[in-house]
């Protein structure tokens, strides 16, 4: 489980040990961890680091020191380097270290924004240690020019690597909101604890991969605010068929998806939940899309009920139900039947407040949009996009739901209690039918689940696991050309193949 917390508690966590002297052998620590990261990345891209351009972006602050003493080590193995200083101030000693090793130094100004991006672009790898923790809004002036900086991961492998020094310059470390430009990297090396700002909105974007170097604080510091599960946190919430198990006892599922505009939303949440594993899934909706069900998945039994005559453990409802009525209700009745219950898509237009957190809401951004308006909040959906996190959080205090929130980070909200981020995607799963999918691998894994936790967070916990297994499923597809959401089960089956016996 990695454990994320707001860039002010990291530093309320540092306050003591610095008001103890540690400030410099703290800022030594990250600085090693970013050194080694960065050597490690050099050797990988270019066999060695001695004759390695190195570029080091510093602001007048630590972050900028950290960022000067990891390029003066190595400048120390044979690297070339050059400080661009974005303000006219820069750390003292870590600047002395720096020209003493050899270091160049080229003050950003109006007429040399130019010379200081082509130096950049030249590199092998770029330190960004404009803005960390101590940032408030986004890059000001000349540095704002850097932001077009383009990490490698966005280049096909091209140099430079751009590497974060604590979190990317101009985003907000306790929210992930980017306050105006901001650089991107293709890999965040942070100190102390992983900042909640690296796990929601731009910033999750703009972090790339997030490597944690230990500074020694983490005895100070208390709750995470948001956790993100890994593959053995998610293999001990899913449940195997044991020895006299039947398709009753290992759990039912029951779909109410598709109409008769959108019948293939209701075969792709059936194919899903069944790569997932589930006893049986019983399929709910008009006939035309019963027939396509049975045609791709002929062990689904499929009936024309109702929710309340239907006996299943957990219920998915809402991909592809447009306008029917009847699934509409179906909906309805799956909220209120106290079973666990996945609420997507057209569905979420009839989510009322008092749910509990066994409901499991999962919208988009657009989506979430229209179910905060309809819960009396004023926002537009680039307000969601540009602050995801409390965004989710709200939308789970006022419904009384679990809630979901699809995107580049994924992030999952339980009622008043913990949230989740997953990142595991890929950009290929942005394609219709992905979310369809996502439902059926949830509603498998509510309707296996017996766990026999029962605890704040478990129902988010297990969403949080449902993305991060579309996500990786996704990663796999895209391995081998463009994801055909079709084929998805054939990832998740893999997956769960991995997460089981691996
Ligand atoms: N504390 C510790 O123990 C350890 C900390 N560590 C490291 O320190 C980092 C935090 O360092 P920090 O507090 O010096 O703040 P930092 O992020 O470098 O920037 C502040 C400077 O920038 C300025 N400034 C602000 N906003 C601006 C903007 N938009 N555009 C331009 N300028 C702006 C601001 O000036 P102001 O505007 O407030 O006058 C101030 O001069 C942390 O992320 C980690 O990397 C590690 O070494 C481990 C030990
Ligand atoms: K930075």
């Amino acid at each position: 489980m990695i454990s994320a917390y707001p860039g002010s508690a990291v530093r309320a966590a540092e306050r003591p040990l610095l008001e103890a002297g540690a400030g410099p052998e703290l800022m030594q620590k990250a600085a090693y961890g970013l050194y080694r990261s960065a050597a490690a990345l050099l050797a990988q891209r270019r066999g060695r680091i001695y004759g390695a351009a190195v570029v080091v972006l510093a602001g007048a602050g630590n972050n900028g020191g950290d960022a000067l003493y990891a390029a003066s080590r190595l400048l120390a193995r044979g690297a070339g380097a050059t400080a661009v200083l974005t303000s006219e101030q820069a750390h003292p000693e870590a600047l002395a270290a720096f020209r003493s090793n050899g270091g160049r130094v080229l003050q950003l100004r109006d007429e040399t924004v130019s010379a200081a991006l082509a130096l950049c672009r030249e590199s092998d790898v770029v330190l960004d240690g404009v803005l960390g923790t101590g940032g408030k809004g986004g890059l000001r002036s000349q540095a704002a020019q850097l932001a077009v900086l383009a990490p490698a991961r966005l280049r096909r492998g091209e140099s430079p690597a751009v590497i974060a020094c604590d979190l990317p310059s101009g985003i907000d470390a306790d929210t992930g909101q980017a306050a105006g430009p901001h650089l991107r990297a293709d890999l965040t090396v942070t100190f102390g604890a992983v900042k909640t700002g690296l796990m929601a909105g731009p910033g999750a974007e703009a972090a790339g991969e997030i490597e944690l170097v230990d500074i020694g604080i983490a005895g100070y510091l208390d709750a995470p605010a948001v956790q993100r599960l890994e593959n053995r946190d998610i293999a001990a919430l899913l449940t195997e068929p044991v020895p006299g198990d039947h398709k009753y006892s290992r759990g039912v599922l029951g779909i109410a998806a598709g109409s008769e505009t959108y019948p293939g939303a209701a075969v792709l949440a059936t194919g899903a939940a069944l790569a997932t594993g589930t006893g049986m899934v019983r399929y709910l909706g008009p006939e035309p899309v019963s027939g396509l069900i049975h045609a791709a998945h002929p062990e689904a039994v499929c009936a024309d009920s109702t929710v309340p005559l239907t006996h299943v453990q957990a219920w998915v409802a809402g991909p592809g139900a447009g306008v029917d009525e009847d699934q509409r209700r179906r909906a309805v009745e799956a909220m209120a039947s106290g079973l666990p219950a996945v609420i997507d898509a057209d569905a979420i237009q009839a989510v009322e407040p008092g749910l509990g957190p066994q409901v499991i809401l999962t919208p988009h951004a657009g989506e979430m949009t229209g179910l905060l308006n309809s819960l009396g909040e004023r926002i537009d959906r680039p307000g969601v996009e540009a602050d995801p996190l409390t965004w989710v959080r709200r939308a789970a205090d006022l419904t009384g739901a679990t809630v979901l929130l699809k995107g580049w980070a994924t992030l999952v909200a339980a009622p008043g209690g913990p949230v989740y981020s997953q990142a595991e995607a890929t950009p290929w799963l942005a394609a219709a039918g992905s979310g369809d999918t996502l439902s059926g691998i949830l509603g498998a894994l509510l309707s296996t689940d017996r766990t026999g936790t029962r605890g704040p967070g478990h129902y988010a916990r297990l969403a949080a696991a449902a993305a991060s297994i579309h996500g990786q499923a996704g990663r796999l597809a895209a391995e081998s050309g463009p994801v055909e959401v079709s084929k998805l089960p054939e990832g998740v089956r893999s997956v769960m193949a991995d997460l089981l016996h691996g």
